[in-house]
């Protein structure tokens, strides 16, 4: 067996904090870049200029709604810069206070001097959207704590139904960042989010996710002192997970530097599933690899992958026969696998043999929901990817929104210290250590037949060669995407199939 080794996650990981942990860190960099709050503002709105000019030229008539907190503050300075650009902008500012922000006035009085500004006290002064400007929304952003009601609400509504891009500054009006909306509330639909400095909870949820549209993040120089200081338990995987895995192989190395994989699984009329998984483990990198399947499988796999041995168990249709597992420095089970009795006797019996972690997926895991007794003899740092469903059967309940789904799942993965891979936009990977790790890459014409037995060998692959577990589940998740990535823009979403992202895998 190959021991694991050290984990790497630090090195690559975007912190994703709450709104309080946001506003301790804009009140950090204040203090002790030092720069005053206003100049603080004008660096986010210029960061905010700078992604909007590249996107959308001067010909595009721009109306920018305001509200009075710092979110609007940026909007007023947003404007401000705009029309410095000689951008056609009206400005729009709902007064939902009788006071606004001190940096609210002070980019008040800065706009003020080069144009009218537009109130919206009442209904009748909302203007109407006609002839379709770009709308920026800037009237409610992180510190929102109620939802929009109101004057409020009805410019939200407004905006919504006008056929019109609209960008948010930093959130969408009306969007809790780390916390869930009512169904009725009025949130901003834009087209864009560009939110500052690091991504909010809220973007990685399904069920917001018209509410936040494409999003970028800008840096605004917020303290990197504070982001190394402060703990967090989310984490977005962006492309700097890519360099510390990229090492070039030693000259002198051989097959057996880079592990022996065993995966399991297949069955009569589901062979496909665990051929793509054989692929992509090898693709992974792994040394050597080992199909186990029924012997209906085995003319199959030794044909369409000549790269891999294959291990025929002595049933036709279904994997009954426990492996010797010593030659193996990493196992992968599931796939295509079936959930027939004598199949589950063989999990159980393999489960009890494991020194070290394994991977889980498909049956595997619905056998696991079926017999949870099984998870607590699972190796620690075990990694299991359901998709929600096979989530919610290993939960044995369901969740009323996304935000309870993830404590569910962090609260799982701690309890039984396993790493789960919530498969979906933006795959949520938990680790025992209660942290949540959010993917970056990835599209929907993944959402195809065999994808996630792809996921499941290339994670195997990974595990044979020495890596870390929480680094495999990680990295393996991020590439994935990568390559699921590449091959949409080869062959388009709806075209792509699971055979696509094996071939577009690059190391
Ligand atoms: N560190 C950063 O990321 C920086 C962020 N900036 C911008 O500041 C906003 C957050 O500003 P804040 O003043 O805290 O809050 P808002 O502008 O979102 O809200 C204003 C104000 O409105 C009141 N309010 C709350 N909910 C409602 C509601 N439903 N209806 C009406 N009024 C409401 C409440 O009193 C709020 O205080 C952040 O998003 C960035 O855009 C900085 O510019 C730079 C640093
Ligand atoms: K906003």
């Amino acid at each position: 067996m190959l021991t694991f080794g050290h984990n790497m996650l630090k090195s690559f990981r975007m912190n994703v904090f709450s709104v309080s942990q946001i506003r301790d860190w804009d009140a950090f960099t204040i203090a002790h870049e030092p720069i005053h709050s206003i100049d603080l503002m004008e660096r986010a709105s210029s960061a905010f200029v700078r992604w909007f000019c590249a996107r959308f030229d001067d010909r595009c008539p721009v109306i920018v709604f305001c509200g009075m907190g710092n979110n609007g503050g940026d909007g007023l300075a947003i404007s401000r810069m705009l029309l410095q650009k000689c951008y056609n902008v009206r400005t729009c500012v709902v007064k939902h206070s009788p006071k606004g922000s001190a940096d609210f006035s002070r980019n008040l009085e800065r706009l003020e001097s080069l144009t009218a500004i537009e109130w919206i006290e009442t209904a009748a002064d909302i203007p109407t959207l006609l002839s379709p400007p770009i709308v920026i929304d800037a009237l409610l952003g992180s510190g929102l704590s109620r939802p929009a009601e109101g004057l409020m609400a009805e410019v939200i509504q407004r905006i919504n139904d006008a056929q019109t891009p609209v960008i948010s500054v930093d959130i969408a009006a009306g969007l809790f960042a780390d916390m869930p909306n009512a169904p009725s509330d009025s949130i901003i639909k834009p087209t864009h989010t560009v939110a500052f400095q690091c991504p909010k909870l809220a973007f990685f949820q399904p069920q917001c996710a018209e509410f936040v549209g494409e999003w970028d993040i800008v840096s605004i120089g917020l303290s990197e002192k504070y982001e190394l200081q402060t703990p967090t338990s989310y984490f977005y995987t962006d492309a700097a997970i890519i360099e510390p895995f990229t090492k070039a192989r030693k000259k002198y190395s051989h097959k057996g530097s880079f592990g022996h994989a065993l995966l399991i699984g297949g069955s009569y009329g589901k062979i496909g599933s665990i051929v793509l998984s054989a692929k992509a483990c090898l693709r992974s990198g792994a040394g050597l690899l080992t199909v186990q399947a029924p012997q209906c499988g085995y003319d199959i796999i030794q044909t369409s992958i000549p790269e891999a041995m294959v291990l025929p168990d002595w049933h036709w249709r279904i994997n009954t026969a426990v492996p010797n597992i010593e030659p193996y420095s990493a196992i992968g089970i599931g796939p295509g696998m079936g959930q027939d009795p004598q199949t589950l006797l063989m999990l159980r019996e393999l489960l009890t043999l494991l020194t070290s972690p394994i991977v889980l997926d498909a049956d595997a895991l619905n056998l696991l929901s079926k017999h949870p007794d099984m998870l607590t003899i699972l190796p620690k740092n075990s990694i299991l990817t359901p998709h929600p469903k096979e989530l919610q059967r290993l939960l044995g309940q369901s969740w009323k929104d996304d935000y309870e789904k993830l404590t569910l799942l962090r609260d799982f993965s701690q309890k039984y210290q396993l790493i789960v891979c919530l498969k979906g936009a933006h795959t949520a990977v938990a680790l025992p250590d209660g942290s949540i790790h959010f993917n970056s890459t990835g599209n929907p014409g993944m959402a195809t037949g065999g994808s996630g037995d792809v996921l499941t060998g290339i994670i195997t692959g990974l595990l044979a060669q020495g890596m870390h577990p929480t680094d495999a589940a990680v990295f393996g998740v991020f590439q994935h995407g990568k390559a699921g990535d590449r091959a949409a823009q080869k062959c388009t979403q709806p075209a792509l199939i699971a055979s696509d992202i094996i071939n577009e895998m690059r190391w």
